[in-house]
């Protein structure tokens, strides 16, 4: 007995990790030294913009794809959105670019979801939708957003061409390791206000480079009562905030949403696969290099009034002063925000006229966003003069939300309801689709960047509930639930 006692006293206490350190650890194929990590590749996403460059390259050196059953490709940035659409964009030159897309995926037998296939859609939403993004695997994709997927508890994060073709070529690639942080957003949100608040105060309170680099998990109250849809939001803007990753542990939520799945484990496979998942929690205890606490429990609507997510205020604040912003060259952009967006410190956001809406973008499209911004738009019309866009971000969301009438609410609010893709979440590099010149508008999406959704357009980014009620009014405004309330 007291041989076991001494024994059990001399075995060290198990290492408490981090979901993001278990997923990790399980994935190191080598240390290769000077922080750098060979790391294999669950999952890997293609889709015609980057994806095209990474496989054009794979084929100019000969290779071939070594996991073509581990990689998946769409159609999505460049697509047109407009009904009745073809294997066509507006962007100049770019039907050539989505041919040889299509021509080049297919000879490397990698699953492609085509224009025609039902399971069409933008990149970040088919993923998890099809049950191919999973709890405690590593996913990558040509596209900054990929972090989206760390809502369904995967570590993914977007990747640079070379790193793509590396992949395609090897199912690896070679990294170094993330710091971590912790946000754990605690308390209730008040209605009317959604994960897109939440992430765009987060962003607002430390800068978008506030998680620079880092691995962020995001926990506490706030996120456990969250569905998988507002964890994909958090997750999609943790590049906003310079996040190498977002991610947000596996638990019942996600386990019930990816249950019977077309891709997700069945049978004995579920039952093992959840057990696996279920061990990838962070332990108590467990170290970040960082944490903050947010409280949500008084969070209001959020709207970004400048060219950066990081210029966020709650809907019912003002612009704020630059003289407060000591560092000269921090202080110049926001000058030259305030005059790309033609606004003043001071200047309240609630009132301010716009021209445009837009719902859609991997940020905000999925069934729940549109059932948010549909309870809005309820038996209401948008204010004249508004050009209102809703762009479903899968095809299986555009059926679904079909199925339950709400394209219905759209259109007969007087917005224009599309097939799946990017679409005016980025004219310029994508798909050419774009508001009009000087338009103001106030949309759904991650980047308010200048020129971002067409030439000189103005941009403030919301929750698809702040940007419904918008549209309705023909200024910024929240939703009228929210507003009951105040
Ligand atoms: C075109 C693509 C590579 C790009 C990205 O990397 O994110 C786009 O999706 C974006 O949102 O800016
Ligand atoms: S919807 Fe917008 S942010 Fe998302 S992948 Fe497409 S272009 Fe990028």
């Amino acid at each position: 007995m007291i041989e076991m006692t001494s024994a059990r006293a001399h075995t060290p206490a198990p290492e408490a990790k981090t979901a993001f350190q278990k997923i990790w650890d399980d994935h190191v194929v080598e240390d290769l030294g000077d922080d750098a990590f060979l790391i294999h590749i669950d999952r890997h996403f293609l889709h015609e913009v980057s994806g095209a460059v990474s496989l054009k390259e794979i084929d100019l050196q000969g290779r071939r794809v070594r996991n073509p059953e581990l990689t998946f490709g769409t159609v999505d940035h460049m697509l047109e959105t407009l009904p009745g659409r073809g294997m066509t964009t507006r962007m100049p030159g770019g039907n050539e670019f989505l041919r040889e897309f299509s021509q080049r995926i297919q000879p490397h037998g990698i699953r492609f979801f085509d224009l025609k296939d039902p399971r069409q859609g933008i990149v970040h939403v088919i993923a998890p939708e099809l049950g191919l993004a999973l709890p405690g695997t590593t996913f990558i994709c040509g596209d900054s957003h990929t972090c989206t997927i760390g809502g369904i508890g995967a570590f993914a994060w977007g990747v640079g061409s070379s790193d793509s073709e590396h992949a395609l070529a090897t199912q690896t690639i070679v990294t170094t390791k993330p710091k971590t942080m912790r946000v754990r957003f605690e308390g209730t949100l008040q209605p009317g206000v959604s994960a897109k608040d939440m992430i765009l105060h987060l962003i607002g309170q430390y800068g978008a480079s506030g998680g620079a680099g880092h691995a962020i998990e995001f926990a506490g109250q706030a996120v456990r009562s969250m569905s998988i849809a507002g964890r994909m939001t958090l997750c999609n803007m943790a590049v906003e905030f310079g996040g190498r990753s977002g991610l947000i542990a596996a638990d019942e939520v996600t386990f019930e949403y990816l249950k019977g799945r077309e891709f997700s484990p069945r049978d004995k496979d579920w039952d093992a696969a959840v057990a696996y998942w279920q061990s990838l929690a962070t332990d108590e205890g467990a170290q970040f290099d960082r944490e903050y606490v947010v409280d949500v429990s008084r969070l209001t609507p959020q709207v970004t009034w400048g060219t950066s997510p990081e210029h966020v205020i709650g809907i019912h604040g003002s612009v704020p002063p630059t003289d407060e912003v000591r560092h000269p060259v921090a202080r110049d952009s926001r000058l030259r925000a305030l005059d790309y967006v033609k606004l003043v410190p001071g200047e309240r956001l609630e009132g301010l006229a716009i021209t445009g809406a837009f719902i859609g973008s991997c940020t905000n499209s999925r069934l729940e966003d549109l059932r948010a911004a549909a309870e809005v738009l309820k038996g209401r019309k948008v204010a004249p003069g508004i050009t209102a866009i809703c762009v479903p971000g899968s095809t299986q969301v555009k059926h679904q939300a079909e199925a339950e009438g709400l394209d219905r609410i759209f259109i007969d609010a007087g917005f224009e309801w599309r097939e799946s893709g990017c679409s005016l979440c980025m004219s310029g590099a994508t798909g050419g689709e774009s508001f009009a010149a000087d338009a103001r508008v106030i949309a759904s999406t991650n980047r308010n960047f200048e020129n971002r959704q067409g030439p000189n357009v103005r941009s403030h980014l919301a929750s698809p509930a702040t940007v419904a009620a918008s549209a309705v009014a023909g200024y910024i405004t929240a939703a009228r639930q929210y507003e009951d309330l105040a």
